[in-house]
């Protein structure tokens, strides 16, 4: 996994339909730490991790990852960082398998394995997503993390629709994230158990 010290948010300004959502934010968030986006619905904690993924243009305001600002290194963006958003992707015609396989083609069939393993999904590996619940689809999406050599991860509302074994199971797999030296920023309306976060709040 590459290595990072910060990704620094300056003056960020982000507008949706018309509205201002924030307005000069800064914030410099360090690696092997866990960020938690926080405010009302409708505040604009998607619409910023957006910003930070490279999928929304911010109206003011620059990234940098250490001191290279964003925009200028974004052929390297994608290789270094993971963003699941709030619709996660997951194809509901395809298999688990095959939703592994087209986000992760060069994981191995062993790591594949154990991912579904510890996600409590080896017995639906060859089921098409459709015909799993919303819980176990979730465990789907987020099975990229347990594939994922990236530094960053963006993640929108990672723990909807997961049980109690669910979340913990993801909050030790962020927690190893963050010791690799990784950076976590999310969003979630729920409060972490086991990992202190960091706060950046949006107000309305
Ligand atoms: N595609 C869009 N076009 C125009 N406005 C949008 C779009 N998506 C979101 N918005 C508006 O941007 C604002 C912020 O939305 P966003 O999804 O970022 O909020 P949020 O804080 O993540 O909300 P929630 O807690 O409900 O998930 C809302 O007022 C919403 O109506």
């Amino acid at each position: 996994m590459q290595s990072y010290v910060s990704l620094t948010l300056s003056n960020i300004s982000i507008e949706r339909g018309e509205r201002d959502l924030c307005k000069g934010l800064s914030v410099v968030a360090q690696f092997g730490r866990l960020y938690q986006i926080v405010g009302e619905n409708g505040a604009g904690k998607s619409s910023l991790l957006k910003v930070i993924a490279g999928l929304l243009r911010p109206v003011e305001g620059e990234i940098f990852l250490d001191d290279k600002v964003i925009g200028a290194a974004m052929n390297q963006w994608p290789q270094d960082c993971l963003y699941l958003g709030h619709q996660y992707g997951v194809k509901r015609l395809l298999t688990v398998e095959e939703n592994i396989r087209c986000y992760c083609p060069n994981a191995s069939r062993e790591n594949i394995h154990s991912a579904l393993a510890q996600l409590d999904l080896l017995p639906y590996q060859n089921t098409p997503v459709k015909q799993l619940s919303a819980g176990q689809a979730k465990r789907v999406a987020l099975s990229r993390l347990w594939l994922s050599d990236q530094a960053i991860w963006l993640l929108d509302e990672p723990f909807s629709s997961l049980d109690v074994k669910g979340r913990a199971l993801l909050e030790s797999k962020l927690e190893q994230q963050l010791k690799r030296g990784g950076l976590v920023i999310l969003t979630t309306h729920q409060a972490l158990l086991r990992i202190d976060a960091q706060s950046i709040e949006l107000t309305l």
